[in-house]
């Protein structure tokens, strides 16, 4: 097994960071410009894997499509597919064979889709055989499990030959994530309108534009800096992100707002956003429904912090790179923080120990967040990280930007 040993942060830092772009932002621009027929109109696309094999597979003739463990490219990749009459095998790892996508099977055979699952009912691997315009320009959608659905549906809408008005029912889950998808479409000349008291969002048959478009840097990513500011033992310790919009795509830019309970200040710059330290709130309480990726960040600060913290909105951590919600239940032990659902609402609480105790090692469980999330615990005691090259999922660059501050 290979491990990387990040011996405790002795010093101060005062530094940059070149902030990679978001992969969530790149695999949409990267299909919505496919639909538009554009050609190399992206810039700054995502180094992530995830964006290298939405990338990859965009570009390929080959009948099977492995995303590997990238749920947007799976998701996404799969209504192109579908709706532009593709023949195709969508397969991943077997944790991806294991992430639901019946929701988003049923609402592309209802639109017209020939889709059988290759194994499980429900489950990838998926055959995708043709398409065949049903007549229906009207669906609904739960949006409880997995926003990527209905990001998916979205974007392939305003080829359907009467356009479609799509009702989101249930409980509705990383809502930011699809206004990022909406914002896009409307970048590449789409019209949509938002019915958000009724949960429908209407997109009229219309064409996309080819247009030059621009990836910003990743809100979730920068979640990590933040926590090295929030943990680090120096008052001046100081680091400015590179690359971040004041006005954002990304939902997760709210660690902007957690972070100032948790010790952390952030200034806009101009240039990205400059981090200093603030005193901690004494307890914490936040509901992750619109930010699902950032409450391994959270938790891991406020375990260290000693910040009682309760949370809500974490139910969809368990169908994702892993069960998150265990990931973290095990891995917090090990620093003597307790992580328990306390009632049946779903609601979490965490409670850390007086002590924090030096962890033997943190597994990380296929997924980066867990190796990212852990990292900054270096900032006060001796860490060892598992399998550090998952990063590359959505942050290739990581390990070389924690350098500039060990
Ligand atoms: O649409 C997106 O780019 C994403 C949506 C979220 O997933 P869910 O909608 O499944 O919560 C998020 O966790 C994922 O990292 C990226
Ligand atoms: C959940 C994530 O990604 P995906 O669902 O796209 O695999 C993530 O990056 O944290």
């Amino acid at each position: 097994m290979k491990t990387i040993l990040l011996p405790k942060i002795q010093h101060s830092f005062q530094t940059e960071i070149p902030l990679p772009s978001s992969k969530s932002e790149s695999n949409r621009a990267l299909i919505i410009n496919a639909l538009a027929g554009g050609k190399d109109n992206l810039s700054n696309l995502a180094e992530a894997r995830d964006t290298q094999t939405m990338m990859r597979l965009l570009a390929s003739d080959d009948a099977v499509a492995d995303v590997i463990d990238a749920g947007t490219t799976m998701r996404f990749l799969t209504a192109y597919f579908a709706v532009t009459g593709q023949q195709k095998t969508m397969t991943g790892t077997p944790r991806m064979c294991e992430r639901p996508i019946g929701i988003l099977v049923d609402a592309l055979r209802a639109l017209g889709a020939d889709i059988e699952y290759v194994k499980a009912e429900g489950y990838p691997p998926l055959a995708l055989k043709g398409f065949n315009f049903s007549g229906n320009n009207r669906l609904q959608i739960r949006g409880d499990v997995s926003s990527q659905y209905i990001s998916a549906i979205l974007m392939i809408a305003p080829l359907l030959p009467e356009g479609l008005v799509l009702e989101i029912t249930g409980e509705l889950g990383s809502k930011p994530y699809i206004e990022m998808t909406l914002k896009q479409m409307e970048a590449f000349g789409a019209t949509i309108s938002r019915d958000w008291d009724n949960t429908t969002l209407t997109v009229p048959a219309q064409k996309y534009e080819p247009i030059p478009y621009a990836i910003e840097s990743d809100w979730s990513g920068a979640s990590y800096w933040f926590s090295a500011v929030a943990l680090s033992e120096n008052e001046d310790a100081e680091l400015e992100l590179l690359g971040l919009k004041e006005n954002s795509l990304q939902g997760d830019s709210v660690i902007t707002d957690i972070m100032s309970h948790l010790g952390v200040k952030s200034e806009y710059t101009g240039r990205g956003f400059k981090l200093t330290k603030i005193p901690a709130d004494a307890a914490l309480e936040w509901d992750f429904t619109n930010c699902p990726d950032l409450a391994q960040t959270v938790c891991v600060v406020a375990a260290a912090k000693k910040v009682p913290l309760t949370l809500t909105g974490i139910e969809s951590l368990k169908v994702k790179e892993t069960d998150r919600i265990f990931a973290l239940q095990t891995e917090l032990a090990k620093l003597g923080t307790k992580l328990e659902e306390i009632e049946t609402n779903h609601k979490y609480l965490l409670t850390p120990a007086d002590e924090l105790t030096a962890p033997t090692s943190i597994h990380t469980y296929d997924d980066h967040r867990m190796a990212m999330a852990f990292a900054p615990l270096s900032l006060l005691i001796d860490v060892v990280i598992e399998e550090p090259d998952v990063v590359v999922k959505s942050y290739p660059s990581f390990w070389k930007h924690f350098e500039k501050i060990q």
